[in-house]
């Protein structure tokens, strides 16, 4: 799976997390993870190509993150880096080695069992 570190500057910098982003009003999951492939990534994906695999729900300090979680099997174009984020293509397995936000934490055994 492709792992993007999260930048200096933003919260959580040096992390590595799950591309991806917040929904803004009006949007939908699918259309957000869309937008949001296409700012952070440059890449094109669409609905029919995103399958709901697991969510993230996690308290931090100043508020409560629900996070779903999408796994992409299709899209156009090649990942690259559009926000100055490291990228990085992880095997399941190896997912241990790379630190990510405390929420992301109890979803590496999922993913590791089911992907
Ligand atoms: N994309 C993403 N966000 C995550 C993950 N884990 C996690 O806790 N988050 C949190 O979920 C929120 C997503 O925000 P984001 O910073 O990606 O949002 P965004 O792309 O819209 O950026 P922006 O708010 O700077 O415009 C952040 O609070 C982030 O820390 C993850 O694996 N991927
Ligand atoms: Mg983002």
């Amino acid at each position: 799976m492709l792992l993007a570190q999260r930048p200096e500057g933003k919260s959580m910098a040096g992390l590595w997390e799950f591309p991806g982003g917040k929904v803004e009003a009006g949007e939908t999951p699918e259309a957000a993870l869309i937008r949001e492939l296409h700012e952070e990534l440059g890449i094109e994906t669409w609905d029919s190509c995103l399958a709901p695999l697991t969510f993230a729900s996690h308290s931090y300090d100043d508020f409560h993150l629900m996070m779903p979680l999408f796994v992409c099997r299709k899209w156009g174009g090649q990942p690259q880096s559009r926000e100055g984020q490291a990228l990085k293509w992880v095997r399941p397995e190896h997912l241990r080695d790379y630190p990510m936000p405390a929420a992301d934490l109890p979803l590496i055994p999922i993913l590791r069992d089911w992907l």
